[in-house]
């Protein structure tokens, strides 16, 4: 598997199973794309989210209906409590060519990863369905060691344009905007003040501050 990041503006997303993993997926997505969810019961979680529902038994259709409701998805997620059936959807996507990512049963084409964000910067992470609660808990961990990493990723931008009109020595940029990155006293004062963590760098690393 490799990781993509992708733009979902405008794209269907639709979610069998209305449950709790159900509502996890749709919450995922639902800033991205356009969620429809379709399952015979709805988990009072889904009650705040922008998504369509569709209230039906699913393991009656037919394999022609089913495949009528795929036409034009991007993506599927199977979340219902039955594997078989979550599986049944999903050879029908495989067959037409759209991503499957499956809550239970055989593994999908997609997984959903954990996701560490900020303004600036994602990261996701997998351990290819081995054991979810790791990415999770890789997740909680970074997110409290680097809740500075947007404001060092502003520094490091503001940083690289002054550098390129004083420093003209690409080698000499590089290390200084690394020396900054290690420095733990500059990590410290973005936690408080971004002027003071910016000032701090040109006084350590600058050759001449402002
Ligand atoms: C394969 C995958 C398919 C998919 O769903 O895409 C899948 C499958 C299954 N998860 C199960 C259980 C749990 N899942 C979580 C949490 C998350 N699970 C997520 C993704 C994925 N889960 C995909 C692989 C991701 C990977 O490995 O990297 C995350 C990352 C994203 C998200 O879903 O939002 C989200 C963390 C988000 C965050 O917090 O950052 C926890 C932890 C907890 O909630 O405390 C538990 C309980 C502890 C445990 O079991 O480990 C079960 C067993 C059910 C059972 O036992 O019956 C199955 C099914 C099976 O394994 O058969
Ligand atoms: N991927 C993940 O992160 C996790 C996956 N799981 C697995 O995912 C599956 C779903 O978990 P939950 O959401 O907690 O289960 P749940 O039982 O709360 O929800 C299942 C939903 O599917 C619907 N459904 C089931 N069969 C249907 C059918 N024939 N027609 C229409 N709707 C149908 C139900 O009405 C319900 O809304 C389970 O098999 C569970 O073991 C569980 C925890 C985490």
């Amino acid at each position: 598997m490799i990781p993509l990041m992708l733009d979902l503006a405008g794209r269907t997303v639709l979610i069998f199973g209305g449950g709790d993993v159900g509502v996890r997926k749709a919450a995922f997505f639902q800033h991205e794309a356009k969620v429809t969810v379709i399952s015979r019961s709805f988990s009072p979680a889904f009650d705040g989210l922008t998504i369509r529902r569709c209230r039906m038994e699913i393991a009656d259709l037919r394999e022609d209906e089913l495949v009528r409701m795929l036409t034009g998805a991007f993506l599927v997620v199977t979340a219902t409590s039955d594997p078989a059936l979550n599986d049944r959807i999903g050879s029908l996507c495989r067959e037409r060519g759209v991503l499957w990512n499956n809550a239970a049963g055989e593994q999908g084409d997609v997984l959903v990863p954990s996701i560490v964000a900020g303004k600036h910067y994602l990261l996701a992470v997998t351990t290819f369905g081995m054991s979810p609660a790791v990415p999770r808990y890789l997740r909680l961990r970074l997110e409290r060691e680097y809740a500075e990493l947007d404001g060092m990723i502003a520094l490091q931008r503001d940083l690289r344009a002054m550098l390129k009109d004083a420093e003209p020595v690409q080698d000499r940029r590089s290390a200084t905007l690394w020396s900054v990155l290690c420095d733990e006293d500059i990590w410290a004062a973005l936690a408080s003040d971004y002027n003071r963590a910016l000032h701090l760098a040109e006084e350590r690393y600058l050759a001449c501050p402002r």
